[in-house]
């Protein structure tokens, strides 16, 4: 096809939603997702569950692994108050590319921080260069394989400090096996898994929230 689903994700984002207003584009491409083509975002109803954690922890700093088209980064930087930012890591040029004009476009883009490349050469960046202590939010939604060894990552450098919280997508589909062991039987978390419904369709998913309990 001449273009990349993300490219006509952007297309509808262009055509539907206004400018400067973050729900209105949410709502063009949930519509888009549920209606043309599906596609990876975290979807309206996972989504409200993510808009509800956000707001319960009021996070200052946020760390997102996997942008994709940035339908969760406009989700969690709408929420954000003045000074606090989601630093989002992406790894392919292409999704960066039209991630990055979906949050103009949803005029979030002073609340965003959004990094082209892998997690796992970031992570141990992050205080050096961009001034983190700890983050208070980290949302997983990138390769399924790698939300265990990124956290343990996280763990390692020292960015996971006592209250904080992870929210995992997908942890049953495609689902996450080695990541919820790990975080279910550790005793330095407290998890609860919120059910729902895998993105615009009727399938089970859901979400695993998990708060560090320090060492
Ligand atoms: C190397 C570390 C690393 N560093 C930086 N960026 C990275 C990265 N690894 C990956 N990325 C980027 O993140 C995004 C990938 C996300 C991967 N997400 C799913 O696979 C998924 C699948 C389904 C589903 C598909 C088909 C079904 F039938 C059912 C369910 C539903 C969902 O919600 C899903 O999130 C892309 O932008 C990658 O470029
Ligand atoms: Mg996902």
């Amino acid at each position: 096809t001449r273009t990349s689903r993300p490219q006509r994700i952007l297309k509808a984002v262009q055509r539907k939603a206004t400018v400067g207003d973050p729900q209105s584009v949410i709502t063009a491409i949930d519509h888009f997702c549920r209606h043309r083509e599906w596609a990876m975002n975290v979807g309206d109803e996972k989504g409200s569950i993510l808009d509800s954690v956000v707001s319960e922890v009021s996070p200052v700093t946020v760390l997102e692994l996997g942008t994709y088209c940035g339908y969760s980064t406009v989700r969690i930087a709408r929420l954000l108050p003045p000074g606090a930012c989601v630093i989002t890591l992406e790894f392919n040029p292409d999704y960066a590319a039209i991630a990055r004009q979906v949050i103009k476009w949803s005029g979030l883009e002073d609340k965003v921080q959004l990094v082209e490349g892998a997690s796992g050469d970031w992570i141990p960046w992050m205080k050096e260069h961009f001034g983190v202590q700890a983050f208070d939010l980290v949302f997983l939604d990138h390769w399924k394989e790698r939300y265990l060894p990124d956290t343990k990552l996280l763990e390692e450098c020292g960015l996971i400090q006592k209250g904080t919280v992870l929210l995992a997508d997908n942890v049953i589909c495609p689902g996450t096996p080695d990541y919820l062991e790990y975080v279910r039987n550790s005793p330095r978390y407290n998890s609860h898994y919120y059910r729902s419904h895998l993105e615009y369709t009727k399938a089970e998913d859901g979400l695993e929230k998990s708060v560090f309990l320090g060492y």
